[in-house]
């Protein structure tokens, strides 16, 4: 079969390239062999169940496979001996928390893998539950490696993927189609915006994104749009506006057969709520629950948990629950998994560190983990101590900054690998002279100590700080992957492609066919949209149906045509998906009848260009797809493609040497590297400037410090650079708290801030200061200033520019604040939100926003047609009217 891209070169050279290629951890709806709903396979299982140790005789052999297979005493071997009582514990809940690198995941794989060594577990009686996609494959792998392929059968997932897989079975008992969609994070955010429009909210007061976190708070608090609704006062506007734009937003998704990442958990949980036949059924499958992470698990996921391995009734025999569970079972098989029958609860074991809590702004609460006790009372717990990650410098430097925390289970973690190399310090004069350190330092190891790139990462606190780290990279020559970002699946062209997709898997799902109405341009602009959407409301039929039934909307002849062809268009690609045409050639049909490639090949804009490149790379994904799933769908294609988590994009090894990665530290978790960088470690960036006046978010940036340092096995960096542009302002920002945490004697500076160097630059701020007049919008960029031109210069070749006047009185010394010396100050327009001001080339403008203070404030500005700009008002030409 020939396609579109035949004569373009595939990304990488590969035939598959990253983004997405891996997707693991998802297996197409309803191609998973053992239903848990009491029919075929499943009412075999029950019905063969024996006692344990024949369980498995009627079990096909796995030919080819002629690997001995591990004792469940191979299992054990070489653990600790609280790992080992882990992995064999039997009975009751099970808690396993621990510091990092502790082998809380290595112990749960082994659980897994004795559970099915000994035959007290079958594959699919087994559910595990990982943070990532990446986690989960690593896991099924890890556990395949052990005990062969019949670990195939288990469900090794993230709670989404597990959620969708639930909810496409049992999509019937909700009254949904099981082809629904699932909308990401921009798609609800969408949503909202136009969910907002349409009523009347003024932006400014309600803003959409703000409405969209806060649904999302609600949902992972399992309060639904009525419940919210009946607890909001009549005095409190923005609860009424939240509560209408809730209620309407839940009607939209319903509208659309759509699910957001929320819902996926919430509907599962009310599913199995509702329905206690089907929570039965599940209950009876899952007869081991496992769950990694477990401290970043959220209310709707807590309750998730306890709905699928029920809760033992207080006073219920440990020593007994095993014989208790096969007689259970066998009653309700034979009762054909009635409610209400007692079945006692699956085997819960999860495993998580307190300490490594970092997604409180998802709604995680610590607190699952510090009361699973309690919630469940015949719990055991086992504390693990050792670590077997890191050298013992890299564990003092991450214990101390985590003891600081209060209300925390202390912990020691020791290792028995020795104290390694001290971690190494860097003060760079910027971003760009610390990113040239990273640079040169990851050369150097390769050369001394050959060190691979694939052996390195590089974290930081937010994404934007990756810019600089790649531009200096790519000019080293470093092979690097950035994870996270700008992803693959949210740039523009991926969006659209996939726009069509679900256009075409699910017509009532009105975001997606609204986005590609005029993409490529087809004439209809707003006022077609509008006229569309209002006899879709009037007739109450989707946005499609109003595209089908155009003629008689009373569009304007050309906008009739137009629309007419886009109905044409999206008939002729659902014809495809009736005569079975697999996903990839949906795909290419949907770009090249759409006009899509066309317009981006004819274009010269070289970002265009790039955007073909980026579309064969989805096509490539499509049809790796097809190869791995031949009998896959459309729905299961989309399925795939929008549970990949930022962690997925993690490269594969890159002809044995791999390539460095880069990626935020909340990205990092769960992983390990031999040789890590932290930068950016100022009081400001990390801990983030948000965290530095609210004690509860300065406690999670601490824990967010505490999984970076405990990623690192060998060698860790931890580098800031005193002054840091963003957005295009720079900053001037002292040491992060954190390092003085450290203890000195696990530290060695490479490079400290000297008292000589700090006086230098005081000078030459105050003598040799840029001349004023530029002007940076948020978009521009200090590098003329900053970056390239410290670059190289490292070892002080003179006195350095600097735009911002403070000067670092305190930056070696550890004192906080900015500095406001420099004699700038008084340069800088005073100004007050709302005020009016004209700026020399943007014109008439009015305040919106204001940070900082003396030399270093920074005014949004609006300037209406000119649009909105960030401005470090010594810098630019503004004058207040
Ligand atoms: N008993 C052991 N013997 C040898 N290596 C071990 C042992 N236990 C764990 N490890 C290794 O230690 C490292 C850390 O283990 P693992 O990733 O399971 O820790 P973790 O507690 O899950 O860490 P995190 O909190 O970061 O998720 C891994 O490389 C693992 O293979
Ligand atoms: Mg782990």
């Amino acid at each position: 079969m020939t396609t579109l891209f035949e004569n373009l070169p595939l990304p990488g050279g590969r035939g598959v390239t990253a983004p997405g290629a891996a997707l693991p951890g998802i297996v197409p709806a309803g191609r998973d062999a053992s239903p848990p709903d009491g029919t075929e396979e499943h009412a075999g299982e029950l019905a063969g169940r024996r006692p344990v140790a024949s369980a498995r005789e009627g079990e096909p052999a796995h030919p080819g496979d002629a690997r001995r297979r591990p004792s469940p005493e191979d299992l054990v071997e070489g653990l600790n001996p609280q790992q080992r009582a882990a992995v064999e514990h039997r009975g009751g809940p099970l808690l396993i928390v621990a510091g990092a690198g502790s082998g809380k995941t290595r112990v749960l794989t082994h659980r897994i893998a004795h559970l099915l060594a000994t035959r007290e577990a079958r594959p699919g009686e087994i559910l595990a539950i990982t943070f990532t996609n990446k986690a989960a494959a690593e896991m099924r792998e890890r556990v395949e490696q052990l005990v062969g392929p019949a670990a195939r059968t288990m469900w090794v997932s993230t709670f989404h993927s597990a959620c969708v897989r639930i909810l496409r079975r049992e999509h019937a008992a909700l009254g949904m189609r099981s082809s629904f969609s699932i909308y990401d994070a921009a798609d609800s955010q969408r949503l909202m915006q136009l969910v907002c429009r349409s009523l009347d909210l003024d932006p400014k007061r309600y803003p959409p994104k703000a409405f969209s976190h806060k649904v999302s708070d609600l949902k992972n608090e399992l309060i639904d749009a009525e419940d919210f609704a009946a607890t909001v006062s009549d005095s409190n506007a923005f609860d009424q506006a939240l509560a209408s734009a809730y209620r309407s937003y839940t009607q939209r998704l319903q509208q659309a057969h759509a699910l957001d990442f929320d819902d996926l958990i919430g509907r599962t949980v009310h599913l199995l709520r509702t329905f206690p036949a089907i929570r039965e059924s599940y209950r009876r499958r899952f007869r081991h629950v496992l769950v990694d992470e477990y401290q970043d698990t959220n209310h709707a996921q807590y309750v998730l948990v306890r709905e699928l391995a029920g809760v033992a009734s207080e006073g219920w025999d440990v020593r007994e629950r095993a014989q208790a569970d096969w007689a259970a079972v066998d009653e309700t098989s034979e009762q054909g998994g009635a409610p209400g029958a007692a079945l006692p609860p699956a085997q819960l074991t999860v495993v998580g560190d307190a300490d490594q809590s970092i997604y409180a702004f998802r709604g995680a609460t610590i607190r699952n983990i510090l009361e699973f006790e309690e919630d469940y009372p015949d719990a055991r717990t086992i504390l693990l101590e050792q670590n077997y990650r890191s050298t013992q410098n890299i564990l003092n430097a991450a214990n101390a900054v985590i003891a600081r925390n209060s209300g925390r289970r202390a912990k020691n973690l020791w290792t028995a690998e020795g104290a390694g190399p001290r971690i190494v310090g860097y003060v760079a004069d910027s971003d760009h002279d610390e990113s040239r350190f990273v640079a040169d330092e990851i050369d150097r190891l390769g050369d001394s100590d050959g060190v691979k790139p694939g052996d390195v990462a590089v974290f930081y606190r937010t994404n934007a700080q990756s810019r600089s780290l790649e531009e200096v990279l790519i000019r080293a020559g470093i092979p690097y992957k950035v994870v996270g970002g700008t992803r693959f699946y949210e740039r523009r062209e991926i969006k659209d492609a996939i726009a069509y997709l679900h256009a075409v898997a699910n017509p009532d799902d009105a975001v997606n066919v609204r986005r590609i109405l005029n993409v490529p341009k087809r004439g209809l602009g707003d006022r077609t949209e509008g006229q569309l959407a209002w006899f879709a409301e009037r007739e109450r039929i989707s946005f499609a149906a109003a595209v089908e039934r155009h003629e008689e909307v009373g569009l304007p002849t050309r906008a009739a045509t137009a629309v007419a062809r886009f109905a044409e268009l999206l008939a002729g690609l659902r014809a495809m998906v009736d005569g079975g045409s697999s996903p990839a050639e949906i795909l290419d049909a949907a770009l090249d009848r759409s006009g899509y490639l066309a317009e981006l090949r004819a274009s010269d804009d070289p970002q265009d260009a790039s955007r073909v490149e980026n579309l064969a790379e989805l096509h490539a994904v499509a049809a790796e797809f097809r190869d791995a799933a031949p009998d896959g769908t459309l729905v299961d294609f989309l399925e795939r493609v929008s549970l990949v988590a930022d962690a997925d994009q993690i490269p594969l090894d890159d002809g044995g040497r791999g390539v460095v990665t880069l990626m935020t530290v909340h990205t990092a978790k769960g992983l390990e590297f031999p040789v890590v960088f932290v930068t950016g470690l100022e009081d400001g960036t990390f801990p983030h400037q948000r965290s530095l006046a609210d004690p509860e978010e300065l406690s999670e940036e601490r824990r967010l410090a505490y999984v970076a340092l405990t990623r690192a096995r060998q060698r860790l960096y931890l580098t800031r650079a005193a002054v840091r542009t963003s957005f295009g302002v720079p900053n001037q920002l002292p040491a992060s708290r954190f390092i003085d945490d450290i203890p000195r004697e696990s530290l060695e500076w490479r490079r400290e801030e000297s008292a000589t160097e700090a006086m230098r630059r005081g000078w030459a701020a105050g003598h040799g200061g840029r001349s004023r007049g530029g002007d940076h919008d948020g978009d521009g960029d200090f590098a003329p200033a900053f970056g390239s031109g410290s670059r190289g210069e490292r070892g002080g070749t003179g006195p350095r520019t600097r735009a911002d006047g403070g000067v670092g009185a305190g930056t070696g010394g550890g004192a906080r604040g900015v500095s406001e010396r420099g004699g700038a100050a008084a340069d800088v327009p005073s100004l007050a939100v709302g005020d009016r001001v004209t700026h020399d080339s943007y014109g008439l403008g009015t305040v919106v926003a204001l940070e900082g203070a003396g030399a270093s404030s920074v005014a949004k500005i609006d300037f209406g047609g000119a649009g909105t700009k960030r401005l470090l008002l010594r810098y630019s030409p503004v004058t207040k009217l």
